[in-house]
This record gives C-alpha cells, sequence and structure tokens, in this order.
C-alpha cells in the first residue's frame, strides 16, 4: 500500500488556484522530490497532506486514511517540518525538544530517553543546553528535524529543509535525509534546487504553476524533456569514415570533432550512453576515453519551468 496515494487535487486561495489537479503516489521507503519554483504548489501540497489546509476537490491518503475525513487518526503517522522554523528562541535546545514531546503526548519516563536519541542522530548532543536563539541556521534545522523524529513517525514531510543554508550545511542536512532514508521513513520533501535532490529521490515530481510538469525517476525526467548528453570520446586511431558511421547511431544528434577528443550530442531516449559505447566497438572504434557529461540539472529545470510562478 501507498503511504501518500494524491488523486487530482485542487486547492484554491480565493480566486487564485494554487494546486491545480495534481497526482502522486509515495509507496513505502521511498524519498519523493517536490521541486519546483517559488509558488508553484508545493508547500500548499503539503499542508494538505499534513492535515493543516482543507482541499477544494480530489482525493488524499495517507497510510490508506482518507486526511479530509480522519486528520486526527494519521497525525501520529507524520513529521511535518514547515519552510519556518518557529517562535521558540527563547528555549534551550532541550527544552524545545521537551516542549514538543509532551505536545506528543510521549510518556513521560521515555521522553529523556527519545530526545537523547534524536539528538544523537541529528548530531546536536553538543548544543543540548545552548538556546535556540544561538544555533546556526544549520542546526535549527537539523534540531526542527529532531522534533519532527520525537514521535517516530513513518511518513516525513519536509518543507524545504536546506533552504538558506551555506553549503557545508546542506551536506549534513543530505547526510542526514539519507540516514533517515536507510531508517525506512517514507519522505516527501520539497525544495526549488533540482541538484540538491538528484541523488536522494527515489521518485522526482516537478511542480509549476499548481501543475506537475513532469514526474517519475531522474532517468525517466531526463527521457521526457529528451535532454541531450555530451560524451567525450577519445579513439587510438580513427577507421576510415568512423565519423560519419557515429553520426548515423540513432540518438546522435551531432559529432564534434575538437583537438583531441570528439564530443557526441546523443538523444538518450533513443540510445543509451552504454549502448553507444557499444556501438563505436562495433563499427572498429578502440576506445582509448569515454566520458559522458554529468547531466546538467539547471538545465533540465530552467527547461521545464521557463522561470515561471504563479
Ligand atoms: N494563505 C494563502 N492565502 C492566499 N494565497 C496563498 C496562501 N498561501 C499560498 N498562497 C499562494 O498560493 C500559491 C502557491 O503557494 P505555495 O506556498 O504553495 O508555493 P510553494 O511552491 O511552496 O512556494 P515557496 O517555495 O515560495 O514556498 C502562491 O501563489 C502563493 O502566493
Amino acid at each position: 500500500m501507498s503511504v501518500v496515494k494524491i488523486e487530482n487535487l485542487w486547492v484554491s486561495y480565493g480566486s487564485l488556484d494554487a494546486v491545480r489537479g495534481i497526482s502522486i503516489d509515495i509507496p513505502r521507503g521511498e524519498v519523493f522530490g517536490f521541486i519546483g519554483p517559488n509558488g508553484a504548489g508545493k508547500s500548499t501540497t503539503i499542508k494538505v497532506l499534513a492535515t493543516l489546509l482543507k482541499h477544494d476537490r480530489g482525493m488524499v491518503w495517507v497510510n490508506g486514511v482518507d486526511v479530509s475525513r480522519y486528520p486526527r487518526a494519521i497525525r501520529d503517522s507524520i513529521g511535518y517540518m514547515p519552510d519556518f522554523f518557529g517562535v521558540y528562541d527563547d528555549l534551550t535546545a532541550m527544552e524545545y525538544l521537551h516542549f514538543f514531546a509532551a505536545a506528543y503526548r510521549l510518556p513521560i519516563s521515555k521522553r529523556k530517553g527519545i530526545i537523547h536519541d534524536v539528538l544523537e542522530l541529528t548530531d546536536l548532543t553538543h548544543k543540548i543546553n545552548s538556546p535556540v536563539d544561538s544555533l546556526s541556521r544549520g542546526m535549527k534545522q537539523r534540531l526542527a528535524l529532531a522534533r519532527v523524529l520525537l514521535h517516530d513517525p513513518d511518513l516525513l514531510l519536509l518543507d524545504e529543509p536546506a533552504s538558506g543554508l551555506d553549503p557545508r550545511a546542506r551536506i549534513e542536512v543530505r547526510e542526514l535525509l539519507k540516514e533517515l532514508k536507510n531508517m525506512g521513513k517514507t519522505i516527501l520533501i520539497s525544495s526549488h534546487i533540482l541538484h540538491e535532490l538528484g541523488q536522494l529521490c527515489s521518485q522526482i515530481g516537478i511542480i509549476e504553476q499548481g501543475q506537475m510538469v513532469a514526474q517519475g525517476s531522474l532517468e525517466e525526467i531526463y527521457q521526457q524533456l529528451s535532454l541531450m548528453r555530451v560524451v567525450h570520446v577519445q579513439l587510438a586511431g580513427k577507421p576510415n569514415g568512423i565519423l560519419e558511421q557515429i553520426q548515423g547511431i540513432p540518438g546522435v544528434e551531432s559529432v564534434e570533432q575538437q583537438v583531441d577528443r570528439m564530443s557526441i550530442r546523443l538523444h538518450e531516449d533513443q540510445t543509451s550512453v552504454e549502448d553507444l559505447h557499444d556501438e563505436i566497438c562495433k563499427l572498429g572504434g578502440r576506445i582509448h576515453m569515454f566520458q559522458p557529461e554529468a547531466m546538467d540539472m539547471e538545465t533540465a529545470f530552467m527547461k521545464l519551468t521557463h522561470g515561471k510562478t504563479n
């Protein structure tokens, strides 16, 4: 059974349709990356899942339970991290977590142990007595993650957990998310930066102006976009006419001869990088170097969203 299932979700704020007919399915243990520019409708969708906002049309289930009919029943299984931190700056990290442990109604006898565990997991044990106000932004984000883990939810809804962080803090948050994934949590995470989520997510949905413009694994999204991959190839000796023959391989858009290599632009939905390699060998090319360029995520994102917002 899917942990999250959304069918044809519509949410409006007055006359503004913020979410217009999106569908999402997240199986247990998967990480779904929700990508889109500011104002695309990510937070709105997440708030509906977190049972904090009513939707106008469509169906939304968490663990098979209808969020609009039984919101209380699913709150125990959700950890929601909003895109703002909250207003508890006067408390220490420990007091902050105790406050939420009480709000989650954890048994008093267990609170200390659980708080110790989540602080360890988020690598904040040394900050236990520091005021929240004195923590760096990265530490605050980790503390916010510690908070949503207190009641051991199986679904994490994380709204831009890495926004505003410096590169090092981003990596720390990403490592923590990997650990949570390994613990078997199902995660929905939003970001407006595609490459941040690329490796972490098994599925990605790209949303623009309230509609899903591409959805699937990273590979599938590239195929939907029919993005071209550039592959740099060096041959040891060149059989006659091989350049023209490579040019004739299906999916090869162009072959550009450089000083020491050729640069091949390839439609991967027609021929995979691996098959291109095989084809060149079959044509008698002895490959000295074969180097596919990394996928250019930013190009993909810009191409899809055209920088549009509501
Ligand atoms: N409470 C509200 N009242 C009216 N309009 C709203 C409200 N909340 C959001 N909106 C509008 O709905 C649209 C979607 O907003 P939403 O916050 O879901 O986008 P987002 O993708 O999460 O963007 P961001 O990355 O900026 O958080 C935007 O046009 C926004 O201005």
